[in-house]
C-alpha cells in the first residue's frame, strides 16, 4: 500500500490531469479517507513507521534509504528522490534532503542497543544540486560520544559529487522523558 502511495505521490506531482479526472480522483481519495476513517488507530497500534522490516519503515513521508551494509558505528545505503520531492529545476526540496538525514543518522544513533535518543539539532550543507530519479549513495557514521549525546555524521553522494553532508546531535532520553 505505501508503495502504491509513493508512486501515486510521483505521479500526481508529475502529471497536469483534465478537469473530468481531478473531479473523480478527489471523489476516490475522500472515499477511502472515510473509509480509513472507520479504522483509526492510536499511534502505538497504527502500521506505518513502526515496520523496520519494510523499505522506508512503512512509511510515505521520508525517501526510502536503503541499506546495504551497516554495523554500530556505520551505515552505507542509497536513496533515490522521486518526483514528489522536486524543489526546482531537477532538484530535490531542500527540506527533503534533512528529513533522509533525520532518518538516517537517528536510526544508527538509536541501533546497537543504545537507550532511544532524540535529535536535537541536525545541521545540513547542501554542497551541490540534489538530483532526482538517480540512485544516490548515502553513508551515516558515528563521530563521538560524551555522555548522553551522540554525535553523528552523514553523506549524500550523486557518483563522485557530494550532494550534501550533515551533522547530527542526539540526545539519549532519561527515563519517562517523551
Ligand atoms: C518503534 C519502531 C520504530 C523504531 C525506528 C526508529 C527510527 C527512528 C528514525 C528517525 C529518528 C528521528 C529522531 C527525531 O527526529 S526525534 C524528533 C525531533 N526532536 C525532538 O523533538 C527533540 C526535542 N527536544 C528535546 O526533547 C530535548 O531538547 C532533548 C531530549 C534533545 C534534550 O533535552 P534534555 O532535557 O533531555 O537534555 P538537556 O537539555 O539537559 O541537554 C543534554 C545535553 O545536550 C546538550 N544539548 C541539548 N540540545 C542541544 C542543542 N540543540 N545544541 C547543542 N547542545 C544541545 C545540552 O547542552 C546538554 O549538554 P551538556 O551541558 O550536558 O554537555
Amino acid at each position: 500500500m505505501i508503495e502504491s502511495l509513493r508512486l501515486l505521490h510521483d505521479r500526481i506531482t508529475g502529471a497536469a490531469p483534465p478537469p473530468e479526472l481531478l473531479k473523480e480522483m478527489t471523489r476516490a481519495f475522500e472515499d477511502l479517507a472515510v473509509e480509513l476513517g472507520l479504522y483509526a488507530v492510536s499511534e502505538r497500534e497504527q502500521i506505518t513507521g513502526h515496520r523496520i522490516d519494510l523499505p522506508g519503515r512503512g512509511q510515505a513521508l521520508v525517501p526510502v534509504f536503503t541499506v546495504d551494509e551497516s554495523d554500530d558505528e556505520h551505515v552505507r545505503g542509497s536513496v533515490r528522490f522521486g518526483r514528489y520531492y522536486l524543489g526546482g529545476n531537477g532538484a530535490a526540496h531542500g527540506g527533503a534532503i534533512p528529513l533522509v538525514f533525520d532518518e538516517m543518522l537517528g536510526r544508527l544513533a538509536n541501533a546497537g542497543g543504545r537507550p532511544i535518543s532524540r535529535t536535537a539539532y541536525l545541521r545540513v550543507d547542501y554542497r551541490s544540486i540534489t538530483p532526482l530519479d538517480r540512485d544516490l549513495r548515502a553513508e551515516a557514521w558515528f563521530d563521538r560520544e560524551e555522555g548522553r549525546k551522540r554525535f553523528l555524521r552523514g553523506a549524500i553522494f550523486d557518483g563522485e559529487t557530494r550532494c550534501a553532508e550533515a551533522e547530527g546531535l542526539f540526545v539519549a532520553l532519561n527515563p519517562g522523558q517523551p
